[in-house]
């Protein structure tokens, strides 16, 4: 379970996030949405423990992420941006073994669980060869298997979809469903209103860095008598401006 508790970030007179408190619960796919400069990267990047919050904390798994950051990236894969540092000459294997070993697994483990998960996500034919010759889904995937190597409790992805074809992004909806299954719980962003309709089981729209809804999208469709998801975010995000 993830609870955000009064979750506040400014840089200088800017507030990015402002009291965000809120819980995402175990097995849980979380949408997080709003539009350009609403606080979503800057939120994850602090349930990721990357970014300190200026007020406020999060508690994920028992763990504070301003008392216990280092304990906290031990139960957290992170996702941001996509083809974040891949090494190209390095093979697919290579690249996320290299994550394993900064988690501290061990070389007999890590191969073992890139062999099933490659066999799981369908890459065992491209798993040994150089990431430089993959298109942008191939190495969405790996970037995917490096963040889930060690095993962790939450997933938090930035935007996971952004600029993957039709067909890369639907693996990447199926890996997510998946990691589901598995009883993980995943908190991604996304500016689309179609990807967060299908894989969510509950979203908040953020304005300004301040919750503006929280719910299912059916609870939230209903509250604005039926309206579509769209028409709901356009008009939660207009009328607070
Ligand atoms: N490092 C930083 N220094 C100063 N201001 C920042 C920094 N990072 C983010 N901000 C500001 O914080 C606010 C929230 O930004 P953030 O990147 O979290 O939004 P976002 O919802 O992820 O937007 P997008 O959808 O465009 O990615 C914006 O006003 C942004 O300019």
């Amino acid at each position: 379970m993830i609870e955000l508790i009064e979750l506040t970030k400014d840089f200088g007179k800017v507030r990015a996030v402002d009291r965000l408190s809120f819980t995402i619960n175990k097995g849980e796919i979380f949408g997080l949405l709003g539009e350009n400069g609403a606080g979503k990267t800057t939120t994850l990047r602090m349930l990721a423990t990357m970014l300190k919050p200026t007020s406020g904390t999060a508690i994920i798994s028992g763990l504070d992420i301003t008392k216990e950051p280092e304990k906290v990236r031990r139960k957290i894969g992170i996702l941001f941006g996509s083809e974040s540092g891949l090494y190209a000459r390095l093979t697919a294997r290579e690249n996320i073994e290299y994550f394993g070993l900064l988690h501290d697994m061990k070389k007999d483990e890590i191969k073992k669980r890139i062999d099933e998960l490659s066999e799981r996500f369908g890459m065992q034919d491209y798993i040994d060869k150089p990431a430089g010759t993959f298109s942008k889904g191939m190495k969405q995937k790996v970037c995917f298997l490096r963040s889930i190597i060690h095993n962790p409790e939450v997933m938090l992805f930035d935007e996971p979809t952004n600029s993957l074809d039709v067909s890369s992004a639907k693996e990447v909806h199926d890996f997510i469903r998946l990691c589901k299954q598995e009883g993980r719980t995943i908190i991604f962003s996304s500016h689309s209103m179609s990807e967060v309709e299908k894989l969510c089981d509950r979203v908040a729209i953020i304005h300004k860095g301040k919750l503006v809804v929280l719910g299912s999208i059916d609870e939230i469709k209903q509250r604005f008598s039926g309206h579509s998801f769209e028409d709901v975010f356009i008009r939660l995000v207009g009328d607070s401006k």
